[in-house]
């Protein structure tokens, strides 16, 4: 038996960090919403009792190191499964950017083999033992629109935002999550407003969304990565209604609701950066709307 997988990508409209923990992680509040950008990932049974990993794309691990097979290892043991699997990764979320394409992958692999061997578990279980894989991969089980809390695996649901277009751009960088958050100088923040952003999308207030959005780790990666900067400062310039990086970066996003003005702004773009994209917002876990 076979099963195709959607694993769509997040951005964060908002990302505050509270505090450095004992534990070494941070402290964080952040909003993060799914886009239509995904990855496409293939489960099928095999014979014999391997986990078998196949990804085409040479910046993706096809080995113990991809996110998805630490998924599948998990259950595997955990759950004292006795078959074979193999897991094809189609990558279309590009690599390293902040927009959590591996923890997706990982969410995606939980929530399939989940079916696929009948483990009876809910979202909530897998949520859990996904935060075992990574931070981002409790929210990218549950999907849609949410507040994310703890190190990021304390998901507190929340409806879709309003829509419109998203754009993406990229740079030929990529970044290190831990060597941002290292970085971060905690007591220097300008924090974003977390409850203005949360009523604004409870009020479906698209000015108010555009008007809260924050990331506190850009205070690191643009110092790092002036280039990241420029993009921001490029699709101000073509006519975003408002601007951010994802996550720890280097992925910038801009939001939009006109079409004319997307098309404008990612036809802009294209001219220095290679990799842009124009998605919707899913907003909402797919099937819900
Ligand atoms: C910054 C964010 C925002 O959504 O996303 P990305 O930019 O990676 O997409 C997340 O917080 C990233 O989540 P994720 O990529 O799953 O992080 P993890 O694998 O758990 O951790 C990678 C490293 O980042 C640091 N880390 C991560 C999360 C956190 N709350 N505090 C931390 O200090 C730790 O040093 C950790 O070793
Ligand atoms: N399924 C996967 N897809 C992408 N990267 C993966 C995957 N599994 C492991 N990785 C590793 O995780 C690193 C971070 O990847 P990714 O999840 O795309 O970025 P981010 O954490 O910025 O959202 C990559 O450099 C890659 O080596």
């Amino acid at each position: 038996m076979k099963l195709l997988m959607k694993a769509p990508a997040k951005i964060n409209l908002s990302l505050d960090v509270l505090y450095k923990r004992p534990d070494g992680y941070h402290e964080v509040e952040m909003v993060m919403t799914t886009i239509d950008l995904a990855d496409r990932i293939e489960l099928a049974e095999i014979k014999g009792n391997q986990i078998k990993m196949v990804s085409h794309n040479r910046f993706v691990p096809d080995d113990e190191r991809n996110l998805a097979f630490q998924a599948a290892k998990i259950l595997k043991e955990r759950f004292k499964v006795n078959r074979g699997v193999s897991i094809t990764i189609d990558k279309v979320i590009p690599v390293a950017a902040g927009l959590a394409g591996g923890s997706s992958d990982a969410a995606a692999t939980l929530k399939g083999l989940n079916q696929l061997w009948n483990l009876g578990l809910t979202l909530d279980e897998l949520a859990r033992i996904g935060s075992e894989i990574g931070s981002d991969v409790a929210f990218c089980i549950y999907g849609g629109t949410a507040l994310a809390r703890g190190r990021g695996e304390k998901i507190e649901r929340l409806p879709a935002p309003p829509n419109c277009w998203v754009i993406l751009a990229k740079p030929t960088i990529g970044v290190s999550t831990s060597d941002v958050y290292r970085n971060l100088k905690v007591n220097e923040l300008q924090h974003p407003n977390m409850k203005a952003m949360i009523d604004s999308i409870v009020q479906q207030d698209y000015e108010g969304v555009c008007k809260n959005m924050g990331n506190v780790l850009e205070s690191v990666t643009l110092k790092m990565h002036p280039e990241v900067q420029h993009i921001k400062d490029q699709m101000k310039r073509f006519g975003a209604d408002a601007v951010l990086m994802s996550g720890s970066g280097p992925t910038v996003f801009g939001l939009v609701q006109h079409d004319s003005r997307m098309q404008r702004i990612y036809n802009g773009l294209r001219g220095f950066c290679d990799q842009v994209y124009a998605v919707r917002l899913i907003g909402a876990p797919e099937g819900i709307v």
